[in-house]
């Protein structure tokens, strides 16, 4: 459904992404760890088009947002076709990214009203809905100020869906929290993916990766070492580089 095809991106100069390719399949939740600076969250960025690509392609479910032209150089589509793309992917960030002006609701129904065109009526009874799913239905009315880190992320998890996203992407959900808010929001997520939606997250929660993900990605300096079925990953792991990062994370 997500095709990642030799993604290069550089920073001036520095190498981030080195030839990175991943597929991500409906209803796959993927995890990606690494060691700190490995190019984890810029490969999730590039996906989505927060960060532009030097080189490579990025397919969704058939569409095509970015390819390399004869040139070499990444080409990206034009802005309609890539808007409706870039749509198809809801992104969760590290530190939220809430309206901070807008109550919790109104932050859920902005982007279909704004994007989509939906009264706030239409959207109304979805938005309900899904706050009632992160176990927040009583804060509709609260401001993001008033919420805990955990609510917080977990308004944030509501407001990606709202827009009906076939792929989530998060990046380091858990991170900025207080370790205990991370269960929280770490329930929401296996919800999720119970419920089978294609996820995609860059963690540093071991535990998420052990238990929840399907698949294990590592990368290291840029470059995707392993992709293996977590329960294989965790055990038969005998690749030097990961066996020394996971003693050190466990
Ligand atoms: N906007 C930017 N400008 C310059 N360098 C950047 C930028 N974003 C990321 N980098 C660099 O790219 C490298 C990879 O960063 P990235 O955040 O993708 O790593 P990561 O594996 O997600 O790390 P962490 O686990 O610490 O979040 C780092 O060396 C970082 O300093």
């Amino acid at each position: 459904m997500v095709q990642a095809r030799d993604i290069c991106k550089a920073f001036n100069g520095n190498e981030v992404l080195k030839r990175v390719s991943l597929d991500i399949h409906k209803g796959e939740v993927m995890a990606v760890i690494g060691p700190s600076g490995s190019g984890k969250s810029t490969f999730l960025r590039c996906l989505n088009h927060l960060e532009v690509i030097d080189s490579g392609s990025v397919v969704v479910e058939g569409q095509t947002l970015v390819r390399t032209n004869a040139q070499g150089q990444a080409q990206y589509a034009p802005e309609a076709q890539m808007r409706a793309i870039l749509r198809r992917m809801g992104m969760v960030f590290q530190g939220f990214n809430l309206f901070p002006h807008l109550s919790v609701i109104d932050n859920i129904t902005e982007a279909p009203m704004v994007v989509k065109g939906l009264t706030r009526e239409q959207i109304m009874p979805k938005a309900q809905e899904l706050l009632r799913k992160v176990g927040l239905l009583e804060k509709a009315d609260a401001y993001p100020a008033r919420l805990s880190g955990g609510q917080k992320q977990r308004v944030a998890i509501a407001r990606a869906l709202a827009m009906e996203p076939d792929i989530m992407l998060f990046d380091e959900p858990t991170s900025a929290l207080d370790p205990e808010l991370t269960g929280e929001v770490l329930r929401t997520m296996r919800q999720l993916a119970e419920e089978h939606m294609t996820m995609l997250v860059v963690t540093h929660e071991m535990g998420f990766a052990r238990e929840v993900a399907n698949t294990v990605v590592f990368m290291d300096q840029g470059a995707l070492i392993e992709a293996k079925p977590a329960r294989a990953f965790f055990e038969d792991c005998s690749h030097p580089r990961i066996r020394s990062f996971l003693d050190n994370m466990l």
